[in-house]
């Protein structure tokens, strides 16, 4: 409950909480008003009296009915309105968490992020709901209590001590549910994972459905029959608190009925009103007890966004020690950039693969290949390179300064990147320093005239095939303007025709409009046209620029 309540005031602030609070607290108190006019008219009914006082009663009751409806209705429009806010509050608090989170800690947590998106801010806005009538029903539980008081401290007392057993009774079991309930959390995170399975790989389910038959068996199967069987047992453990409580009450009441009243010598006025009060706490308190399960989970779900918004932000542990966390950074002109020594190995990694020691310069407007056979390293050098991963040793530089922590971001600004899966934004609006002006001439040089257009800042479709996304793809990264172009096996989707066309009229003219070109690439034929041949074999980078070299 404590990281709900650190994660409600977060997004809440201390003044609303509080305002809700006391809302709450007045609502509670109106009812108990509307419940100690009724004793009293019940009193004076018995007595006889009633009728003298029947006009001072209507006012009452009109009274605390309107106040009861009044201030109900301004705090359920109040936290409907505060749960929307949490809600999208909590959805941008973590989508600014992963903006500003390093590459591998995203990879790492890619799937919590999107249970945490979709399902935990959901399971917290629900709770926030029913928090009108917790609150209402724990102030009105309370008054009754105090109202029990006045009416006699014995009967008070042994209250007091049934309530007790009951929430003994419940401490001792919740240990035990909320565990069942952190367990179906965690089967919500690999129900995220084997969806994306479906839909990620529907392409491969329709062409052999028994691929699509065995992700449905473990979802069907595993994952759901373990998470009905978590919440079964989680929920059965409220519902057993909840009848628990219920029966020691009903127990209570038949026993001042039927004994208690007369040996405690409560007069029979007393008697009712007690149990008239009983009667409205056994209500209240059920409500706080259906409520219990709900704060239960949105208690966990808080624990798991409060856990995912530490593992983003953390700087400490083994893998975020290998991220930089971006910050606004100016580009530097871009003369060179080299690797002196780097070292980088993926930690968790059974295999223990390493990259490097690896040393390299590049100077603006090189060409540089890199080949070598799969798993040898090429695309790890490659995000080395980008900053994407920090190395474990040795040092990058750029313009000959050493990269640190500082200056992380602003090298990172002087690349582009077409990745070998790629992802093309439909929409390229508040991009920095886009050269639009240059769309036509390139549209022409990718031969992509008729295909696409750009119609403001979004492309007319992005519904292209895969060689011409990836031109597109390349169009965009060209008009980012940026010095240096990063392409991880970008013509291996090109027809021959384009492919040629790329290595032998493309890459020059990027090279002579002072782009610095480094390309994975496996396309030998055309090996000649880069200044300089790199080849990796099993994480080690060996010069073959020799004989290649056109300078
Ligand atoms: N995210 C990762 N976590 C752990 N190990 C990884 C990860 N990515 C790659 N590896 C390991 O690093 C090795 C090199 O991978 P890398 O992707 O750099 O190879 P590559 O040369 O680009 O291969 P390919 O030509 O097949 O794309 C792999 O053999 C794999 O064991």
């Amino acid at each position: 409950m404590k990281k709900l309540m650190r994660l409600t005031l977060q997004h809440t602030g201390p003044g609303r909480l509080m305002l809700y609070t006391l809302l709450g607290i007045l609502s509670g108190i109106s009812s108990f008003l509307f419940i100690s006019l009724v004793n009293k008219a019940v009193g004076l009914l018995l007595d006889e009296t009633f009728t003298e006082n029947q006009l001072v009663f209507c006012a009452g009751f009109l009274l605390t009915v309107g106040l009861f409806v009044g201030l109900k209705f301004l705090l359920a429009r109040s936290i409907i309105r505060m749960s929307q806010e949490t809600l999208w509050s909590l959805r941008n608090d973590i989508l600014s968490s992963v903006l500003k989170a390093g590459y591998q800690q995203l990879n790492a947590h890619r799937i919590r992020i999107r249970s945490a998106l979709l399902n935990d801010v959901y399971t917290l806005t629900d709770a926030s709901m029913s928090v009108i009538g917790f609150s209402t029903s724990l102030i009105l539980s309370v008054a009754c209590l105090l109202y029990l008081l006045s009416i006699s401290w014995s009967l008070f007392l042994i209250t007091l001590l049934v309530a007790a057993g009951g929430i003994v009774l419940y401490r001792w079991n919740t240990n035990k549910t909320l565990g069942h309930f952190k367990n179906a959390r965690v089967l919500e995170d690999n129900f995220v994972r084997e969806c994306d399975d479906i839909l990620d790989g529907f392409r491969e389910i329709y062409l052999e459905p028994a691929k699509g038959r065995v992700v449905y068996r473990r979802i069907s199967v595993d994952i759901a029959g373990k998470s009905i069987a978590s919440n079964t047992i989680a929920y059965r453990g409220f519902v057993n608190n909840q009848m628990t409580g219920q029966v020691l009450f009903y127990i209570l009441i038949a026993a001042v009925l039927l004994f208690l009243g007369k040996a405690l010598h409560i007069s029979l006025a007393d008697t009712i009103s007690f149990i008239f009060t009983l009667l409205y706490l056994v209500g209240a308190l059920e409500t706080i007890m259906v409520m219990l399960p709900v704060l239960a989970r949105a208690s966990v779900a808080a624990g798991s966004i409060i856990e995912l918004r530490e593992f983003m932000s953390d700087t400490s542990s083994d893998t975020e020690e290998k991220t930089i966390l971006p910050a606004r950074a100016e580009a530097v002109p871009f003369s060179c950039l080299g690797l002196q020594h780097v070292v980088f190995s993926y930690p968790h990694n059974e295999n223990i693969f390493r990259v490097g020691p690896v040393r390299i310069e590049i100077n603006r407007g090189d060409i540089v290949f890199i080949h070598g056979g799969n798993g040898s390293g090429k695309t790890t050098l490659l995000y080395l390179m980008l900053g994407l991963y920090v190395p474990d040793a040795g040092e990058l530089t750029l313009n000959n300064e050493p990269v640190d922590r500082d200056n992380y971001a602003a090298y990172r600004n002087n690349f582009s990147a077409v990745f070998s899966d790629f992802y093309l934004f439909n929409n390229i609006s508040g991009w920095p320093g886009m050269n639009l002006e240059r769309w036509e001439e390139y549209l022409h040089l990718f031969e992509l005239e008729g295909k696409v257009k750009l119609e403001g800042s979004c492309f007319s479709t992005t519904d292209l095939s895969t060689g011409q996304r990836k031109r597109l793809a390349l169009i965009v990264g060209l008009m980012e303007g940026k010095p240096i172009l990063m392409l991880d096996e970008w013509a291996a989707d090109q027809d021959p025709y384009f492919r040629k066309k790329f290595y032998m009229e493309i890459l020059p003219q990027l090279k002579a409009d002072g782009f610095t070109i480094i390309a994975i690439t496996h396309d030998d034929k055309y090996y000649h046209c880069a200044d300089y041949i790199y080849k990796m074999e099993h994480g080690r980078l060996i010069n073959e620029t020799v004989g290649v070299a056109q300078h």
